[in-house]
């Protein structure tokens, strides 16, 4: 994705975010521009039109107020920051393809997830390329004090190396503590400059799962530094697998073959050799014959280029190995015959038995083994004229029928009645073209298609052809199609909403398809599911619930809500993304220089759980030891808040609760395993009996309902609530907030964004921010409420602290 500088766009831009306040305040830099900005400056086009821009070359920091009241935006809003010429592609590329990120982020309402992580990794790209730039025509940027320069390069490399682990440099005890000491110099309040802000912008339709976009900037004097998170928030329901197979030949014309029977045999080893070595000291000579070569096998292998089973003959015998060689050289071995399969090939032997399965590409399985070759005549040494030519004639190869099977491995499969429109759907997501025809079973054997999404992966789908009600017992196309379907990860039911083409109506026709597959198979109601109602184009009005269900209704045949399909098929939960991406810029104070970029997630991960650590210090009694820490939730946050309130207190027990049991169960293993965290850590698998009792809970979950409920809470319980970031998000019930005594990280943030406060009706019960705990020490916090809650939402502040303590030991090391 190429960005222009679009003059227009960016001053549309900066009246936008200026006007709605979402930014309040919006740093940017300008130096020598002597091309593109100076150009666009003289047109007075720009938002700063009457900036002299050699003056601002050689400008102290000082003069800057006075190009601030030339400037046509309030001053108080923006602050410039000049530089010297060494700065100016840093500016250009951090300062302005960010803001033009946010433009098109603003601007845009197609946004989705993917041209979001597109842009986040583009901007990363251009930093990083710029960065490199720079350092090469270093020499050439003159006024640069050498301190820059030098962390100009520390950049660049850091920026370069942003996929290594930087993790490691964060200790949880430094980051708790440099935390704190950060809310302490803030003297106990944050000010203007340490921004709370966290508007979240919702960026996509509202079909489709929602998606949100936030920016949070802070400076911070203390540190000398300022800086700004761009995160992305991307929760939502359906789970699916991708599975990256390119589709290249997929799409070959030969018959589409499915099963095969065929015979195989491997090559004969070949004949000992025979050969006499003629020496003075023996009459006879002396026995040199090689052994014989081995037989070749026959494999199979698996390749994505295979579509199919089409090309594999009745019948393959493996070349023979040859004759032992003089010298006691073996013969040549037999070539392995290798036939290329599609992946996913089930091989079984005659007798039905399973030989293998073929599921990665480039396996092989042997399926005949070729026979060994015979000794040659120099392994009967025995001297003397009998025994001179005695040697072996090599094994046979083996020999035997066997069935090769295919079954798809799509990551999805689409299911529903001949003619609801599956077909369609595939040709409207991919680049398959199944033929589509208004009477059922045009659809004879599974079609695959890959839908492409832009950050290059695909998901495979399959449009099983139309199930018919008796399937299972080979009706239609019965059990030959079925079994494609035993592959997926994931099914999609596709509904008909056409009265004239519809079979029943909509919820008979997920209970029927449904039932077929039960029937066939009870494990594929195991599967994951989604629901689409196609043709609603031709429906006056549809319900979008049915029975519980979530459906989206779509019509594959004119595109309607095709897009939210797409993500829906690629939305968070199991796909390699995390349902938050960010990325951290950090800039230095005085000149505005650009220090680094980080990849915001290990940070938001780290400092999250850090700024929880703190809170739970102070909030909890000094000498309480041996308490019992609730955490629900088993993603990102479960852990680190496992690894870092274990750095603060000790705990009895830490029992962990999460709506996925296996998910619960991976995360103890991780902990203990990968942090050598020593204190129990216990699956519950209820979050009642979890939190009766306990001392300290934790909710971390991206729940949208409460997960926790007062009644369940014993006197004097500490909650620390992470999640629930949105107003209308709760994680924790009326009760439980309406008998807390409440803190926040930030007072502002919260009574703007917190749905546990802002839905119980608590925006003016909140005591303080983590600032004045941090500063007031020790005290009763509790008060004559039952219990004691801190509402965590995050902070810029956290995350450019985090970032500076980041590259600081990134430097130093
Ligand atoms: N306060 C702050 O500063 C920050 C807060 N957060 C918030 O913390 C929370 C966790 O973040 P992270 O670990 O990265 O998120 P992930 O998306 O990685 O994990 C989400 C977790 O929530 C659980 N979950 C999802 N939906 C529900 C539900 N309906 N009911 C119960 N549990 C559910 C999942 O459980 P399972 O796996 O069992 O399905 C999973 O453990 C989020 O709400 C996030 O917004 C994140 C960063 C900073
Ligand atoms: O501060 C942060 O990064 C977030 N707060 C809620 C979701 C992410
Ligand atoms: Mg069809």
């Amino acid at each position: 994705m190429e960005w222009q500088l679009n003059i227009s766009k960016l001053n549309k831009f900066l009246s936008a975010v200026l006007n709605t306040g979402q930014f309040d305040i919006l740093k940017l830099g300008f130096a020598n521009l002597n091309e593109d900005l100076s150009e666009l400056a003289n047109e007075e086009q720009l938002y700063m039109p009457s900036i002299d821009l050699d003056e601002l070359n050689e400008m102290s920091v000082s003069s800057l107020l006075r190009i601030k009241t030339r400037v046509h935006l309030p001053t108080d809003i923006v602050r410039f920051y000049a530089s010297t010429e060494g700065s100016v592609a840093y500016r250009l590329s951090s300062g302005f393809i960010f803001l033009q990120a946010l433009y098109e982020i603003l601007e845009d309402d197609t946004l989705n997830r993917e041209s979001l992580n597109e842009l986040q990794s583009d901007l990363v790209r251009r930093v990083t390329n710029y960065s490199q730039e720079i350092l090469q025509k270093s020499n050439r940027t003159g006024g640069q004090v050498p301190e820059f320069k030098s962390s100009l390069e520390q950049t660049a490399i850091m920026c370069a190396e942003r996929n290594t682990d930087y993790e490691k440099l964060i200790k949880p005890k430094e980051l708790i503590s440099t935390l704190e000491g950060v809310l302490g110099s803030l003297d106990g309040k944050i000010t203007p400059d340490i921004q709370p802000l966290r508007h979240f912008m919702e960026i996509t339709r509202e079909t489709g799962p929602s998606g949100y976009f936030a920016s949070m900037p802070a400076h911070i004097p203390s540190l000398k530094c300022f800086g700004v998170k761009i995160l992305t928030l991307y929760p939502s329901k359906f789970i699916c697998l991708p599975i990256t197979i390119q589709m290249k030949n997929l799409a070959s014309k030969s018959k589409f073959v499915d099963w095969v029977r065929l015979s195989v045999t491997g090559g004969n080893g070949g004949p000992g050799g025979t050969m006499v070595q003629w020496s003075i000291d023996t009459k006879y000579g002396v026995p040199c014959g090689g052994d014989g070569g081995r037989g070749g096998d026959v494999r199979m292998l698996a390749s994505r280029s295979v579509s199919n089973l089409g090309e594999l003959k009745t019948g393959y015998k493996a070349p023979d190995g040859r004759l032992g060689k003089k010298n006691r050289i073996p013969g040549t071995h037999g070539e392995h015959i290798l036939l290329p399969v599609p992946l996913g090939t089930v091989v079984k032997d005659g007798y039905g038995n399973i030989m293998g399965d073929l599921l990665k590409e480039d396996s092989e399985l042997v399926v005949a083994r070729g026979g060994d070759g015979g000794m040659g005549n120099h392994n009967y040494s025995v001297l003397g004229k009998k025994y001179r030519f005695e040697r072996g004639l090599g094994d046979l190869g083996e020999n035997r029928w066997i069935e090769a099977e295919m079954k798809t491995i799509a990551a999805v499969g689409l299911v529903g009645f001949p003619n609801a429109g599956k077909s369609t759907l595939l040709r409207a997501i991919s680049r398959a073209r199944p033929k589509v025809a208004s009477y059922p079973f045009t659809t004879l054997r599974p079609y695959l298609g890959a839908v492409e999404y832009l950050d290059q992966s695909q998901i495979i789908v399959a449009d099983i052809p139309g199930l018919i009600q008796g399937a299972h017992l080979n009706k239609g196309l019965g059990h030959s199609f079925l079994r494609h379907i035993e592959r997926c990860t994931a099914l999609v039911y596709v509904l008909d909403l056409d009265q004239v083409t519809m079979k029943c109506s909509p919820g008979e026709q997920l209970m029927h398809l449904r039932e077929e597959l039960r029937l066939y198979q009870p494990e594929f109601m195991n599967k994951i599911v989604a629901v689409v109602a196609n043709k609603v184009d031709l429906v006056d009005e549809w319900e979008y619930s049915l029975e519980g269900e979530n459906v989206l209704a779509i019509s594959a045949e004119n595109g309607l809500y095709i897009d939210e399909f797409r993500i829906l098929l690629k939305s968070n939960e199991a796909t390699s993304y995390p349902s938050h991406s960010s990325t951290v810029l950090l800039y230095e104070n005085v000149t505005g220089q650009l220090i680094t970029q980080l990849d915001g997630d290990p940070i938001t991960n780290n400092r999250t759980a850090a700024i929880s650590a703190i809170a739970m210090k102070h909030l909890t009694s000094k000498e309480s030891n041996n308490l019992v820490l609730v955490v629900l939730g088993s993603s990102n946050q479960a852990k680190s808040h496992v690894r870092y309130l274990t750095a603060v207190k000790d705990f009895k027990e830490i029992r962990m609760w999460s709506r996925n049991a296996d998910n619960v169960n991976k995360c103890i293993s991780y902990l203990q395993q990968t942090h050598n965290i020593n204190t129990p850590l216990i699956p519950y698998s209820s979050a009642e009996e979890a939190c009766t009792d306990a001392d300290v809970i934790v909710t971390v979950t991206l729940s949208k309902d409460p997960v926790v409920k007062g009644s369940w809470l014993k006197q004097g319980a500490v909650i620390i609530c992470v999640g629930a970031c949105r107003p209308d998000w709760r994680e924790l019930d009326d009760e439980l907030m309406l008998n807390s005594a409440i803190y926040a990280d930030s007072v502002q943030s919260a009574k703007a964004e917190s749905g546990d406060i802002i839905l119980s009706g608590s925006t003016d019960r909140i005591e303080c921010d983590l600032c004045h705990i941090v500063k007031e020490g020790e005290r009763d916090w509790r008060g004559d409420n039952k219990f004691i809650l801190f509402k965590s939402l995050g902070m810029a502040i956290q995350d450019v602290a985090s970032a500076h303590l980041i590259y600081s030991n990134y430097i130093s090391k």
